[in-house]
C-alpha cells in the first residue's frame, strides 16, 4: 500500500484562480493501476486563494469547501477515465484537527478495490476550524497504514535548495534531518516547500521511505513504487 499526493502546485496552476491542469493525474494514474495507494490531492488555486482573503470566517469556510468540491470532481473524473476508482473521502467526516480519526473509513475503501481520495481542507478542531493541509494528512495516514512509501507529486523534480530557477538553486538528491528550505507555487497558506520537507522527515522517522517526483515522469514514479532509487526524484530515505 502507497500514499501519494498530488501537488496542488502539480494539477493546478497556482498563480491563477480555478485553473485546472486536465491530464497530469491521468498521467500519474497509469502507474497506480493495480496497486493500493491513499490518495491525497492538494488544493492549489481553487482553496489557498480564498483562505488567504477571507480567513477561517463561515463564509471564507463555506466558498472553500465549494471550491473544493468542484477541484475533487476533477480529479475523481480524470482518474476513473484512467482506471482509477476513487472514492472521495470529506476530511471533515473523518478529521478532527490534523488526526485522523476514522481512519476505518480509508481502510474499507481499500479493501473495496477502491483507492481513497482526501485532500488539503478545513476541518473540525478543539478551537472551531483549522486549515490541514494535504502534506500533514500524508503524515498521518502514514502513521497509522504504514505504507511501503509516500510520494508527493509536485510540478517541478524534487527540492530545490532555493526556488527552482533562481540563480545557483540546485536540487537536492536526498535530504536530511535538518535541512531547511523555502519557497511555494503562487498563492500559498500552508507553509509551501518548508511544510513538504517536515512532513517527509516525519514520515522517514516512522521507517517509511519518501519520494518528491514530477507528476509528469511516469518512469520515476514507477522505480518509486517499485522500491527503486529514482535518480530524478528527492528521495528521503528512512531514519531509523
Ligand atoms: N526550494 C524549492 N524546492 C522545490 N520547489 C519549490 C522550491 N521553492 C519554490 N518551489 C515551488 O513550490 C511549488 C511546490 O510547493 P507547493 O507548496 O506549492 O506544493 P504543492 O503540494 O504542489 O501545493 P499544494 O500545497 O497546493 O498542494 C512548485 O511550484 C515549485 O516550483
Ligand atoms: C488551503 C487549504 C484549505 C488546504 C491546503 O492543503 P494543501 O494544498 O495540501 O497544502
Amino acid at each position: 500500500m502507497y500514499v501519494v499526493k498530488f501537488g496542488g502546485s502539480a494539477i493546478t496552476d497556482k498563480t491563477k484562480p480555478y485553473t485546472y491542469r486536465r491530464g497530469r493525474v491521468a498521467k500519474a494514474a497509469a502507474e497506480l493501476r493495480g496497486r493500493q495507494a491513499v490518495l491525497i490531492h492538494g488544493a492549489g488555486s481553487f482553496a489557498h486563494p480564498h483562505v488567504k482573503a477571507f480567513g477561517l470566517t463561515p463564509l471564507g469556510i463555506a466558498l472553500t469547501k465549494a471550491s473544493l468540491r468542484r477541484l475533487t470532481a476533477y480529479v475523481v473524473e480524470e482518474l476513473a477515465e484512467a482506471g482509477v476508482a476513487a472514492m472521495p473521502v470529506e476530511p471533515s467526516d473523518v478529521f478532527w484537527g490534523r488526526e485522523l480519526r476514522r481512519v476505518e473509513v480509508l481502510t474499507h475503501a481499500l479493501s473495496h478495490g477502491l483507492y481513497p481520495l482526501l485532500h488539503g481542507d478545513i476541518v473540525p478542531s478543539d478551537g472551531g476550524y483549522v486549515v490541514v493541509s494535504g502534506d500533514d494528512m500524508a503524515v498521518e495516514v502514514a502513521r497509522l497504514l504504514k505504507p511501503r512509501a509516500v510520494v508527493f507529486l509536485m510540478d517541478v523534480d524534487g527540492i530545490y535548495t532555493a526556488p527552482p530557477g533562481t540563480p545557483g538553486a540546485e536540487r537536492i538528491r536526498r535530504i536530511a534531518p535538518g535541512l531547511a528550505v523555502e519557497g511555494a507555487g503562487g498563492v500559498d497558506v500552508t507553509g509551501g516547500v518548508r511544510k513538504k520537507v517536515e512532513s517527509g522527515l516525519e514520515i522517514a522517522r516512522l521507517g517509511i521511505p519518501v519520494y518528491y517526483c514530477h507528476i509528469e515522469d511516469r518512469e520515476a514514479l514507477r522505480e518509486a513504487l517499485d522500491g527503486g532509487h529514482p535518480e530524478r526524484c528527492t528521495v528521503v530515505e528512512p531514519i531509523q
